[in-house]
């Protein structure tokens, strides 16, 4: 059974997942089989593993910091919000049904029982695991119902390190304050504290930090420095959408919907130098990108309707119609469409006529498709012809299927072992497509920004694409690095070794 160390945070986004993917970094490199696991996930980013089964992305990450393949058992249960009030469950990877927080609730004890036999199951195989928390472990008000912070570092018989985030000021009260919070058992199970994102004079932080000592009787374990480091992160609070970016010579612009999902497929654009890609949620902002690109989103309707009232459909429609490329992604793509339908009520309900740009119809399903694919661009139409005869690969997560009444097929998609089927429609410079992570290929990045090159007469020559494994392997080893610096590794061993005496 593997050793166990837990990160909780503070509040949400103080940190907790680039230092648990550090971490399984760090013990990865000092020769231990280790993987990260985190109970439930609220998130819209998901991925899906080589079995077809959907989980969270930050898990993905760490998995890959880890060096080891994304499992659903690091992340039992996904919470993917629909709208204000509900979400769809998704348990060991599988849709369970869309629910509101109380209905969910309700059904505590059976997912309480897939949590452990999931932790458990994942324990076996490893020397150490990483797990994660959610939020804030100290919300009085849903500790009831907990199943991911305290709850899990009980099953796990895991110490907790407690991050707080300096950068949003009040690091010392929310520490404080959390401590507090916990019932004493609870605080028995805190072993040390992690100062994260810190910019600034370490001498000036450490009379705070020799005082929070005293207050709290934890020790201070690391203070970690603010690192600019290109690593996926949680969605919800993601620092990418409000990042200002210098001008590159190919500027795009991401249309930011309010239920935008698996945004990691512009990752590989964001990484090529030459390029600029700008989440834009204001008509006003957009000014006159290279390409506008729609990504995936949970609630397809909603958000075109949401473009519809504050101006940014109208304004993609102008770029269309000035022959300016769009390439919308599953949801993005799925707006593109002439009609959406929506007959068993699974994203807004009813129907509405979409963007009318591509010529199909897409009807929400109750089953959801859920699949890794390899694909071939076919004969593809306009600016991007270039793409024509690429392979790529990717992965489908969606509840619609979509008519093709017309147009252009823009590539062929298969299943391992399953014939090819069409995917998506290119017409004029429109293109859409179900595939996520089709630009992580090389070649598709490259092709698509030497094609913007050229449109706009810059050069002729081919922009390589970044290699992006290779980028993300460097990335996981500069985090392992800052954190290793910053913290005291040797306590942290220490901690994981003397365990909790709960429950023994
Ligand atoms: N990932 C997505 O963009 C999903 C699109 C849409 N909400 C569907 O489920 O079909």
């Amino acid at each position: 059974m593997a050793k166990a160390i837990m990160i909780q945070g503070t509040m949400s986004n103080a940190g907790k997942s680039l230092v648990a993917a550090g971490l399984c970094r760090i013990f990865k490199q000092d020769g231990y089989k280790v993987a990260p696991f985190k109970a439930q996930n609220m998130a819209l980013n998901s991925y899906i593993t080589r079995e077809g089964l959907e989980m969270g992305r930050a898990q993905v990450t760490q998995a890959e910091a880890a060096g080891i393949e994304p499992s659903v058992l690091m992340n039992p249960i996904l919470l993917k919000p629909t709208n204000d009030t509900s979400s769809q469950v998704i348990v060991g990877g599988e849709v369970m049904e869309n629910m509101s927080a109380k209905e969910y609730y309700k059904h505590k004890k059976e997912l309480v029982f897939k949590v452990k036999e999931a932790y458990d199951k994942l324990a076996a195989q490893y020397d150490i695991i990483v797990l994660e928390g959610a939020g804030s472990p100290a919300e009085i008000n849903l500790k009831e119902n907990d199943i991911v912070n305290m709850f899990m570092a009980k099953m796990a018989k895991a110490p907790v390190l407690l991050v707080g985030d300096i950068d949003r000021g009040g690091v010392f009260a929310s520490l404080v304050g959390t401590m507090a919070l916990f019932e004493p058992e609870e605080r028995e199970l805190v072993k040390g504290i992690i100062i994260n994102k810190f910019r600034g004079d370490l001498s000036i932080l450490e009379p705070g930090l020799c005082q929070l000592t005293d207050m709290i009787h934890k020790p201070v374990t690391g203070v970690i420095p603010y690192m600019n480091l290109d690593i996926d992160d949680e969605d919800s609070l993601s620092e990418r959408f409000s990042k200002k970016n210098t001008a590159g010579l190919v500027d795009l612009a991401v249309i930011r919907l309010p239920r935008i999902s698996n945004f990691t497929d512009f990752n590989p654009l964001e990484s090529m130098a030459s390029v600029t890609v700008r989440y834009v949620d204001h008509a006003a902002d957009l000014g006159d990108p290279d390409m506008i690109l729609l990504p995936g989103t949970k609630n397809t309707m909603e958000d075109l309707l949401w473009m519809r009232q504050n101006g940014l459909e109208a304004s993609v429609l102008k770029h269309a119609a000035k022959g300016k490329p769009v390439f919308g992604i599953c949801g993005g793509y799925q707006m593109l469409g002439r009609t959406l339908k929506d007959p068993h009520g699974t994203e807004h309900g009813g129907q509405m006529a979409g963007m009318g740009l591509l010529p199909g119809e897409t009807i929400f399903e109750k089953e959801k498709t859920r699949t890794r694919v390899t694909g071939t661009f076919d004969k593809v139409e306009g600016v991007f012809s270039g793409l024509s005869g690429i392979k790529f690969e990717g992965y489908e997560i969606h509840m619609g299927t979509t008519t093709l009444e017309g147009g252009n097929i823009l590539s062929h998609i298969a299943e391992e072992g399953m014939d090819a089927k069409a995917d998506g429609l290119s017409c004029g410079n429109i293109y859409g497509s179900y595939v996520h992570g089709i630009f992580d290929c090389g070649d598709v990045a490259g092709t698509i920004v030497s094609s913007l090159l050229r449109a706009k007469g810059i050069s002729g020559e081919q922009v390589a694409g970044v290699d992006m494994a290779a980028y993300k392997e460097r990335q996981y080893d500069l985090l392992a690095e800052g954190i290793r610096k910053n913290m005291d590794m040797d306590m942290i061993y220490r901690i994981i070794e003397e365990g909790v005496d709960y429950g023994k």
